[in-house]
């Protein structure tokens, strides 16, 4: 996908799962309850800071076309997994990282790895809007343009509409899709980077608390696109807002001090935790 020795991989465990099945009796194959659809499976994932680990073994199956929630008091190491995951943490010179992190089983730190291309599967988007100083048009169309995977003018501004209609912005900048994106509102630009993020067609968008500079009116805009976008993309947001995770995820890791302490579909955990520190935070106890 991202790397040729990365594909031969995946090729072969394709062909293996493919042979398993294909010997298994037909009446326990019907009986087999579907396996979940894991997208980024995080195994022993440890990481430090110079001296100082901020997570220690986390574990996760992140579910494709799903949204999955990160929530935990602040300096729990929340945003510093989700940068793992697109391996933005490589760009802090004292990081450290041990552990396997796979998208579709290829390991994302393998040396082969592609990190150009691997942030185009895996976009970003951050908790304060930061469109390019440039226009609102160009903002969508510079990366895809440096990828080359555009060829006409014409195939662009189509690639720019459909961006811009699937972040539910369209209607609002398209008379004046010339004009900055620095321009728009909180909101409207936060909406603008995440049709930036779409444009280089992802499978997975990473959101660290991305409606937290927003008003509650941009939250709720932001909140029902994300709800939108999970038919289509693997989503994982981190979040300091517990209604918010209760709201737009499907699934909820709770952290605390570098491990995650408890994972589950976001009813169950919310409604029914598992362990006494999770409820203490869903709560207010502390946090
Ligand atoms: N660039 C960095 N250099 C050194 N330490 C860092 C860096 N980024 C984060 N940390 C430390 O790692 C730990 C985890 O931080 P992280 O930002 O991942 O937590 P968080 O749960 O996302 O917090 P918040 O909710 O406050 O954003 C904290 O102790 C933090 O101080």
């Amino acid at each position: 996908m991202y790397s040729d020795a990365a594909t031969q991989t995946t090729a072969t465990t394709e062909s293996e799962t493919t042979m398993q099945a294909d010997n298994e009796p037909e009446m326990s194959r019907q009986n087999h309850a579907p396996e979940p659809d894991v997208k980024v499976r995080a195994e022993n994932v440890r990481l430090w800071y110079g001296q100082t680990q901020a997570l220690h073994n986390v574990n996760l199956d992140i579910h494709a076309r799903k949204v999955t929630a990160l929530i935990g008091p602040s300096g729990c190491g929340k945003s510093s997994f989700l940068r793992c995951i697109n391996r933005m943490n490589d760009l802090i010179p004292s990081v450290h990282i041990e552990g396997r992190i796979t998208l579709e089983d290829e390991d994302i730190y393998d040396p082969s790895v592609d990190v150009v291309q691997l942030r185009s599967h895996v976009g970003m988007v951050f908790q304060k809007p930061n469109p390019f100083p440039k226009s609102i048009y160009e903002n969508i169309a510079y990366a895809p343009r440096l990828h080359g995977t555009v060829n006409s003018r014409r195939d662009l501004d189509e690639l720019v509409e459909n961006s811009l209609k699937r972040a539910g912005l369209w209607r609002e900048v398209a008379d004046r899709l010339h004009t900055p994106g620095t321009e728009l509102s909180g909101g409207q630009q936060q909406r603008l980077c995440i049709a930036r993020a779409i444009a280089v067609n992802p499978e997975v968008i990473l959101m660290d608390e991305p409606a937290s500079a927003l008003d509650p009116l941009a939250t709720a805009t932001i909140e029902e696109l994300i709800d939108e976008l999970k038919d289509r993309y693997t989503i994982v947001i981190v979040t300091h807002n517990l209604q918010q995770a209760a709201r737009v995820a499907n699934y909820t890791a709770f952290f605390h001090m570098g491990e995650i302490i408890e994972f589950n579909d976001t009813d169950t955990l919310f409604t029914n935790p598992r362990e006494q520190k999770t409820e203490d935070y869903i709560t207010g106890r502390y946090g």
